[in-house]
């Protein structure tokens, strides 16, 4: 979909005036390049154009579509069409979802957003496959007896009560270590039988990585300090909820700048019930949106097909230098800022040694499989794979399965003789004084007008994505093609689920590369980056994207916030300049029925 509607980008710029000619950096003070056309590219690039409202903005982009791996595509089945996702499908409201949320209220994408409620089974129920079954995640909205006794019989959950309980009296580790992996942190602290069990199923469905090398202090950073400074994970967390949490002084005014925003109060009630979110035709509408936006700004050229071959400052000048592949023109800009991977960075950087430490990563293989019967799968948003699970019980290495029925309503949510609420004009009123409008497990922003749907089919069947590779890949010569993939996702849900059915329509897409992984050492990595990128640019590069603080999009998005808020003030930096270099503040967290009325 993108694709197409990119091609069609030539046409548009002639016609709205965009320029290809080499820019005039003199008559802006901001000339800038942004590497890279995926969500961190064009989110620096919509940032930008907010912050700096003169400045000058050039994408490149290799490919021929932009947006990276968020790519909704609609396909068609018997009675309709139903979305399919090759990459992230929702996204969580709190934390840095904050940035998504203004993007929704501003490219006017809020109406077009589905919104599972907290108490929905997307939200709830949560699911792990060991060692032979799938297991309920306990849940403070279930029974507490119902949570006790899963606790008690299911062996996934086996030491995890007894660990818990003790870690307060655990002693912390010597402050001489430097990082450890995820699998020592939390073995020590909880147990071994925790870790293979559950802790490497949740890795997997956020890292797809291993928890054996993945960093503790990159990636559980409050617990790794709480460890040392409170004693034990417990007592960080208790004192936490007596004094508020600890937070970096840089995310404490980052809040405190999203609370001065001026938010739809619609929307903010909405999100702030909501488990995650997505978009009517796919996560890929935001970007499709935040593209087009740009594509209207007159300041804002996009260059697709077109990678970038090499960068350069030359010595005494104050402008860098950025040639495209096949190109023998070099373009000037007052800054670039790289939303590309450290290794497509350190390539275009033409020095002696790398401009930024090699930085693994993992390839993906979401299989999605839409069924025409309902039901196929239990309620809720999917169930995670752990290490622990026996090789003949996953003998295709998969890492999960997520359940897209769940997030998104079907015709029977849309049905007004299921909601809690009918009466159309008591709807409307609420919606005009800016109360969430929950009829059943979603909300509906768009009221009074129908409920939107991503599946447009008369009765929705079952539409599930197997999650297979990631770091258990690494080693495999070959990756599977489309039918191995195929083959792969159906046998998994052949053994776990009992599904025999064919799929009615279906789709392999192989994510090379998608997820860095930051292992044992990350920050000491970032820092090198740090002082190699301001050693070789003095400024004028700055980076962002998945590899410094956070794998997700919303983190992505923070990151491209970051990045031009202190170009905007000018700061010396390079994007990442507070690694390992923070302050910190504790405050209080508002709760969800809080901070919605605020
Ligand atoms: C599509 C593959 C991805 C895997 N991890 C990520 C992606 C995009 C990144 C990611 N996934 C999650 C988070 C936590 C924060 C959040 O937004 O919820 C991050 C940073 C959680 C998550 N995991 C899965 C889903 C559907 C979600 C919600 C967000 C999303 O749509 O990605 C399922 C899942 N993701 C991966 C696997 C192996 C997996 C398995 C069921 C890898």
């Amino acid at each position: 979909m993108l694709r197409c509607w990119t091609n069609a980008l030539t046409t548009r710029r002639a016609a709205i005036g965009l320029r290809h000619s080499s820019s005039d950096s003199s008559s802006h003070f901001h000339n800038v390049a942004v590497l890279g056309g995926g969500i961190t590219g064009l989110s620096t690039a919509y940032f930008l154009t907010q912050a700096l409202p003169t400045a000058k903005v050039t994408i490149y982009e290799a490919s021929d579509r932009i947006g990276g791996w968020l790519d909704s595509v609609r396909v068609p089945v018997k009675d309709g069409t139903v979305i399919f996702e090759r990459g992230p499908r929702t996204l969580r409201p709190n934390g840095n979802g904050v940035l998504a949320a203004k993007l929704l209220q501003e490219l006017d994408l809020a109406k077009d957003g589905l919104y599972p409620q907290l108490s929905s089974p997307a939200a709830c129920n949560r699911f792990l496959y060991y060692p032979d079954h799938i297991v309920r995640m306990p849940h403070p909205s279930f029974k507490f007896a119902d949570n006790l006794w899963s606790m008690i019989t299911e062996p996934v959950f086996k030491t995890v009560m007894f660990g818990g309980i003790t870690e307060f009296w655990k002693p912390p580790r010597g402050d001489h270590i430097e990082d450890e992996s995820i699998a020592g942190f939390f073995s020590r602290r909880v147990s071994k039988e925790m870790v293979d069990r559950i802790m490497s199923g949740v890795i997997h469905g956020i890292y797809a990585g291993d928890v054996n090398q993945l960093s503790a202090k990159s990636l559980f950073p409050t617990q790794w300090r709480d460890e040392l400074e409170a004693g034990s994970v417990i007592a960080g967390l208790a004192k936490s909820r007596a004094e508020g949490m600890e937070v970096t002084k840089r995310e404490a005014s980052f809040i405190q700048e999203m609370k001065s925003y001026q938010w739809d109060p619609l929307l903010k009630a909405t999100l702030a019930m909501s488990t995650v979110w997505t978009l009517k035709d796919g996560l890929g509408q935001l970007v499709d949106r935040l593209a087009r936006h740009l594509v209207k700004n007159g300041n804002v050229e996009f260059k697709t097909s077109t990678s970038v071959q090499s960068i350069a400052l030359p010595q005494g000048s104050d402008r860098i230098q950025v040639q495209a592949q096949g190109s023998s023109q070099i373009k000037e800009y007052t800054h670039a800022i790289s939303a590309l991977s450290p290794a497509q960075l350190s390539a275009a950087h033409k020095g002696s040694t790398p401009l930024i430490p090699h930085i693994p990563t993992v390839t993906v293989m979401t299989v999605n499989l839409y069924y025409r019967t309902p039901g196929l799968h239990p309620d809720g948003f999917g169930y995670l794979i752990p290490q622990a699970t026996p090789f003949e019980n996953n003998p295709e290495r998969a890492l999960g399965v997520v359940f897209d029925t769940a997030y998104s309503p079907g015709s029977e949510d849309i049905d007004q003789s299921s909601w809690n609420v009918v009466d159309r004009d008591e709807l409307i009123r609420q919606r005009d004084q800016g109360r969430l409008i929950n009829v059943n497990d979603f909300a509906w922003y768009n009221m009074p007008e129908d409920p939107i749907r991503q599946d447009l089919v008369g009765k929705r069947g079952s539409k599930l994505t197997v999650m297979l590779g990631g770091h258990w890949w690494s080693e495999w010569p070959a990756f599977p093609d489309q039918e191995q993939g195929l083959a792969l996702a159906k046998s998994v849900l052949r053994r776990h689920l009992g599904i025999t059915e064919e799929p009615e329509a279906w789709q392999v897409n192989l994510q090379r590369d998608c997820i860095p992984q930051y292992t044992v050492g990350h920050e000491k990595r970032l820092k090198t980056a740090h002082s190699n990128i301001s050693r070789e640019y003095q400024g004028k590069l700055r980076v962002a994207g998945n590899w410094m603080s956070g794998v997700g999009v919303n983190d992505c998005l923070r990151s491209a916030w970051d990045v031009v808020s202190s170009l905007k003030v000018n700061r010396p930096g390079t994007g990442l300049e507070h690694v390992g270099n923070e302050e910190y503040v504790r405050i209080r967290r508002a709760r969800p029925e809080e901070a919605a009325k605020e």
